[in-house]
């Protein structure tokens, strides 16, 4: 197979053009913007992906196309490395570097880092692509598929799915299949099987009723959902909203970021009976939160802290009954609510750490135990065993005198190791909660949230704000955290910090407190020394208390 780098430049030049010099960056999850930007940007990913699939020896790579939790008319771009996990930090700075060239720079920067990284350019290789239902993902999709094809490299298009199955896909490829099919029907029968297994025809018990609402945020997560009801039957009674037809906007007034920012349910709510069980998931189904509302009509909300601790303490009762040697340790970021920390410490007392925002960073660092448990506040997590651990579960499920056993075999079955997967992770809560006898009201009860809040604020540049120990301090401008630190000071169990997000052009403010007035004060002190000490642009924050002024 001989290869001419001009093809590459042909390609971009007819049909790929960069439209934009304004610098992007592969931010916390890949590429982000405006979708009529981005064709130029999968273009590359598409050739870089083909790259690196070469380089790890002709393993498959994924390219997921989606803005996840952002609006509709976002789009992006995020690559998956072959054991499922985010692409390699090193790789991130070279995607960078290659959508940032202009189109006549391109065909030298891709020899560059052919030459760099010493790739047989003439080896194998295979990109699977996915994509979210958003309008312009298809034209996306092309692009991609065309940067693959630029270099001769091999693409399998697997059309609308949710970003964790794309990363099955590619674990299941890249394992022969040990993992499951890498194909839609593949993944629906790995999850089910394990799920209905679990289920073991005792759909009801103590307070657990086997119904939900599933909010699907008008994205993919919805026509997944009507998926996996019909191939389950009955085993869960789910009733989707937000199912993406009509009107409803992706991500618009509903979806897991929705609820859990803005702490109310999403549209398009039926009226249901008090305590209801109700779920909602993202653009991408990648996390999923947990709401209900009491007696009183409150909104109550189980984020990813909930379901983190929900399932910690279940592993851990799995691993005690069944009298196994396993270290299990929970993986979280400072946007966890101080009370689950809390918990986590002095009642489950399972070890915890505090990594920086981005599930790559959870991943890696849950990756050091036997069983690590990782989800960030909004949702996004999920479990990884390792190697001892699955061998070891397995062989004490063979023993055959313990039946706990079996049941964690399954369990493993039940979770999609490979990235956070809100319709795995829902199908793992349910088990637990059926297991268990629980309600919500069961749940909710184990600690009490403190008050919590968070704001964005527009910034000139973002980047003039840099962090340390795992996101809690701030560094950089001079002193913003003197005055962090003075502002919380005044209040009961206040926490705050501020960090440049990785996925819009804001400046994330992060607030608790014992009270709710206090946080809401907190964050907006907060705030207003952002936008005096880091550039704020547009017009002073208003306490929300003086709003009607
Ligand atoms: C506070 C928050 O929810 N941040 C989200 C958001 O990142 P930012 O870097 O904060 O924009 O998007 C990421 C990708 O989906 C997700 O991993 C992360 O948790
Ligand atoms: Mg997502």
């Amino acid at each position: 197979m001989s290869i001419n780098l001009r093809t590459v430049y042909a390609f971009a030049r007819e049909m790929y053009p960069k439209l934009s010099t304004e610098h992007i960056q592969y931010g916390t999850a890949g590429f982000r913007g405006k979708a009529e930007f981005l064709d130029s940007v999968m273009f590359r990913m598409g050739v870089l992906a083909t790259l690196r699939s070469r380089f790890r020896s002709g393993a498959a790579i994924g390219v997921m196309i989606t803005a996840s939790h952002n609006p509709e008319p976002d789009n992006g771009v995020k690559l998956v490395d072959p054991k499922g996990e985010m692409l390699e930090a090193s790789w991130e700075s070279i995607a960078t570097d290659l959508v940032n060239v202009s189109d006549q720079e391109l065909e030298q920067q891709v020899a560059k880092i052919i030459k760099d990284n010493n790739i047989d350019i003439t080896s194998s290789s295979i990109v699977y692509v996915g994509m979210d239902n958003r309008y312009h993902s298809p034209r996306l999709l092309k692009a991609v598929a065309d940067g693959v094809i630029a270099l001769k490299g091999n693409v399998r298009e697997y059309g609308i799915v949710t970003t964790p199955m794309l990363h099955y896909f590619v674990v299941s490829a890249n394992t022969k299949e040990a993992y499951g099919k890498p194909t839609e029907e593949g993944y629906y029968d790995k999850l089910i099987t394990a799920f209905k297994t679990l289920r073991n025809d005792q759909l009801e018990n103590g307070n657990y009723k086997n119904n939900l609402i599933f909010d699907g945020a008008n994205g993919v997560g919805a026509r997944k959902m009507l998926q996996f009801i019909k191939r389950m039957q009955n085993s869960l009674q789910v009733t989707v909203i937000n199912q993406g037809i009509g009107q409803g906007k992706i991500n618009e007034d509903c979806g897991a970021d929705y609820v859990k920012v803005q702490q109310r349910p999403p549209k398009s709510m039926p009226e249901v009976e008090p305590y209801t069980r109700c779920c909602s998931v993202d653009g991408d189904a990648d996390r999923v939160v947990y709401f209900f509302s009491n007696d009183k009509g409150e909104f109550q909300l189980l984020d990813g802290d909930r379901i983190a601790t929900l399932v910690a303490g279940y592993l851990m009762d799995l691993v005690k009954k069944c009298q196994l040697d396993l270290r299990l340790g929970l993986v979280q970021t400072a946007y966890a609510n101080g009370a689950s920390t809390d918990y986590i410490v002095n009642e489950l007392k399972v070890p915890v750490s505090c990594v920086p925002t981005g599930v790559k960073h959870l991943h890696h660092k849950a990756l050091e135990y036997d069983i690590g448990v990782y989800f960030e506040a909004n949702g996004h997590g999920t479990v990884v065993f390792s190697d001892h651990a699955k061998s070891t579960v397995a062989e004490a499920a063979k023993a055959g005198d313990k039946p706990d056993a079996k049941i964690f075999l399954k369990i493993i079955d039940l979770i999609n190791e490979t990235v956070g997967d809100a319709i795995s992770d829902m199908l793992l809560v349910e088990t637990i909660l059926n297991h268990k006898g629980w309600d919500v009201k069961d749940w909710i009860s184990t600690y009490t949230d403190l008050p919590n809040q968070q704001l964005k604020i527009k910034v000139q540049d973002r980047n003039v704000i840099a962090t340390t120990d795992a996101e809690r301090v701030c560094v950089k401008p001079e002193g913003l955290q003197i005055e962090i630190n003075k502002a919380v000071s005044n209040y009961k169990r206040g926490r705050a910090f501020v960090r440049p997000s990785g996925t819009e052009d804001v400046v994330r403010v992060y607030a608790e407190a014992n009270t709710k007035e206090d946080t809401v004060s907190l964050a907006h002190e907060i705030g207003i020394l952002v936008q005096r000490l880091a550039g704020g642009v547009g017009p002073e924050l208003v306490h929300p208390n003086n709003a009607h002024l």
